[in-house]
């Protein structure tokens, strides 16, 4: 299969979801906005949430599974299961997953640093699995998501999957032992942002401006920035230079952020998140083991 004709084989595709959070909404309302599928192909279930369910179903018209029938049921017809309930509950999910699974059936996982190795020893048996790392800006098509893939995994698999994910957002491709690293950087990515903006408004409140003012300001900047970056080609690091005149405001600013270790701390942020991601598979490994 090439590229192009992935979109019209997704399309007859049915896709469930085994976890009915932020992340699988993000996925799902980006697969459906860009029109990759429709939502009468996708199914999504959770543990006992069913309030959740019918908030889904009413906003993107998705079929949702209640009973312990009704998932089975949509667990087997599915061509691909996305797996995203919280780490702490993948291996009990795997082990319900066991013997359900038939060896026809792509596995697309987005659990934070479960091992497709963990994931197979829980399963027990090799199959088609896509350990990904993507983020909730694929809510509005501007995801980034990091992709590795089990032996067994066929190109028409990686493209399909492929496909998936540059629907919502772009893609790349690691080594799996790199997909914590991309956690750091950009699963958990959108966070560090976030924080920086809540600081940045809550500054300039603090200063004097409204609250609308402040929001507008620091969003536009955010924006600005980003698109900057994208589009020129420059370095982050050449285009802060050109807003950093000589003895200005920006420098006294950016003197201020080096004395409390800005660079450091982000530095160490995103090294302690994919450390992080190590650890939370390393817990479901030993509950493999167990
Ligand atoms: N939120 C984020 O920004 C990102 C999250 N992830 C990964 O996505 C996964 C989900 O995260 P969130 O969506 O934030 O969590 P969440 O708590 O919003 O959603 C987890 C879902 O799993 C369901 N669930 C748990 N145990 C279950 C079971 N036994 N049977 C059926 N459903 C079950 C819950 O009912 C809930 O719907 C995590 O593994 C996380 O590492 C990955 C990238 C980014
Ligand atoms: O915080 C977490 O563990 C998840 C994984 C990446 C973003 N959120």
């Amino acid at each position: 299969m090439n590229t192009s004709s992935t979109p019209t084989a997704l399309g007859s595709m049915q896709l469930c979801f085994y976890g009915a959070g932020s992340m699988a909404e993000a996925i799902v309302r980006g697969l459906i906005g860009q029109g990759l599928t429709a939502p009468t192909n996708i199914g999504m279930l959770n543990r006992q949430n069913a309030e959740r369910l019918t908030e889904l179903s009413e906003r993107y018209g998705v079929v949702t599974a209640g009973t312990d029938a009704a998932k089975q049921d949509m667990i087997r017809n599915a061509d691909v299961i996305f797996l995203a309930p919280k780490p702490k509950d993948a291996a009990g999910v795997l082990e319900q997953l066991r013997d359900v699974l038939s060896p026809n059936q792509l596995i697309v996982s987005v659990i934070a640093g479960l091992s497709i190795r963990t994931i197979e020893q829980l399963l027990g048996r090799p199959m088609a699995i896509v350990r990904t790392m993507p983020n909730t800006s694929s809510t509005i098509g501007l995801g980034a998501t990091g992709i590795s893939y089990s032996e067994s995994v066929t190109a028409e698999q990686r493209a399909l999957s492929e496909a998936m994910f540059q629907a919502v957002g772009l893609t790349t491709v690691v080594e799996e032992p790199l997909l914590d690293v991309v956690t750091g950087v950009s699963g958990s990515g959108p966070a560090y942002i976030y924080y920086m903006m809540e600081s940045m408004i809550a500054a300039g409140v603090k200063l004097g401006l409204t609250v609308d003012a402040a929001r507008d300001l620091t969003v536009q900047t955010v924006l600005g920035a980003a698109e900057m970056v994208r589009t020129t080609g420059e370095q982050p690091a050449d285009l802060r230079r050109k807003v950093t005149s000589p003895n200005g405001t920006t420098q006294a600013a950016i003197e201020t952020l080096d004395a409390h270790e800005f660079s450091t701390g982000i530095e160490r942020a995103v090294a302690r998140a994919a450390e992080r991601a190590g650890e939370l598979g390393a817990d479901i490994e030993r509950s493999a083991l167990k």
